[in-house]
């Protein structure tokens, strides 16, 4: 049975309801639940990591301004709901600029304004809340597409690396990456997955090996400098990571660490497979130099919890993803199907769908 955990939940009456939101910084210790009623609770929440992983970001910004527009209507008419909503989209934008889910999300709330000119204010908050509840539930739609799409890529007792956290944790419940390895395990095809610990995160001690142990998955913690030997003693057959961003040409955005995975399979003669929902791909962006690079905070590599792992003061680069060219790419695994070289066309066929 699958016990993928979604990161947000909708609770009551549309009028009277919260967004329950699960803080993602206690697992695997304490699955503690935090109940959101405004659009700024949703931002800290994104921006502080209470809620993490591209789609899963998505997600919550379009039940932010679901909620928004609720505050809003108890005053303000539908034209002035309009015009206050463009504070909060850029409230919501400004609190992680990597992953393009959030962009894509808020974009497709403002559109949804603007084609509902007919509803009134109340109307206007419903069909807000529809749309959010929408981009949800296509998210583990296509998530459940792109696992059998990618488990068909691997072989019979396939032993897979992954990398973060790209389960049900980053989406709306299944995962993109580990909702391949779900769908293989499912499938009887999975013998093995390496879980890198993902630092300085560690979305993947954290909350990988978390949800593989839930969903009792086959699986080994491995430090993020072990990969290369397991990779070298044959141990890897594949290794599939998630996205934040895909870019016209291919490119992809990543956790950091992710490029040096890509760069050891190239080595190695090992695919190097990347998942990304339709709604992950930039298609404006051009190449991996436009994706903008976010940079966290020294704590998060100096601490773990509280105990610091550095001397006080010490200088620290903390770019939290990077860029893996496409030329590394082995296959990017959408919903839609598995886009091979060369990305550019291939990935444009997407952009209607
Ligand atoms: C389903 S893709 C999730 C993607 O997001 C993660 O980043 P973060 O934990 O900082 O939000 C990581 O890059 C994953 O691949």
């Amino acid at each position: 049975m699958e016990t993928a955990v979604a990161p947000v939940q909708w609770v009551g009456a549309l009028d009277r309801g919260h967004l329950k939101m699960l803080d993602q910084r206690l697992l695997p210790a304490e699955e503690h639940w935090h109940e959101m009623s405004t659009y700024a609770e949703v931002a800290d929440g994104i921006r502080d990591m209470v809620i993490r992983g591209a789609p899963a970001i998505g997600i919550a910004a379009a039940y932010g301004v679901a909620l928004a527009a609720r505050v809003l209507a108890v005053e303000a008419e539908r034209d002035e709901i309009e015009e206050k909503l463009e504070d909060v989209y850029d409230h919501l934008s400004k609190t992680r600029p990597t992953a393009v889910n959030l962009f894509w999300a808020i974009e497709r709330m403002k559109r949804t304004v603007a084609e509902s000119s007919e509803l009134d204010a109340p109307a206007l908050v419903a069909r807000l809340f529809e749309e959010a509840e929408a981009i949800f539930t296509e998210d583990r739609d296509n998530n459940l597409r792109m696992g059998r799409l990618g488990a068909d890529l691997l072989p019979e007792g396939a032993k897979v690396l992954t990398h973060c956290n790209t389960g049900g944790l980053a989406t709306g419940g299944y995962g993109t990456a580990l909702g391949i390895i779900r769908a293989a395990h499912a499938a009887g095809k999975l013998e093995h997955v390496w879980v890198d610990e993902t630092r300085p995160y560690l979305q993947g001690a954290r909350l990988t090996a978390w949800e593989c142990m839930k969903d009792e998955i086959p699986c080994t913690l491995i430090t993020d400098s072990m990969a290369a030997h397991f990779m070298k003693e044959g141990e890897v057959d594949a290794v599939i990571v998630g996205t934040d961003r895909v870019v016209a040409n291919g490119d992809i955005a990543n956790k950091i660490g992710t490029y040096g995975l890509a760069v050891l399979c190239k080595h190695h003669g090992i695919p190097f497979y990347v998942a990304a929902p339709v709604s992950t791909i930039d298609f404006e962006a051009q190449s991996g130099d436009e994706i903008p690079i976010e940079q966290r905070s020294a704590r998060e590599v100096t601490h773990i919890k509280e105990q610091a792992i550095a001397p006080e003061g010490v200088q620290v680069a903390h770019p939290a993803f990077d860029v893996t060219p496409n030329t590394l790419v082995t296959a990017i695994i959408t919903e839609e199907g598995v886009v091979e070289a060369p990305y550019r066309p291939n990935l444009a066929k997407l952009r209607e769908s």
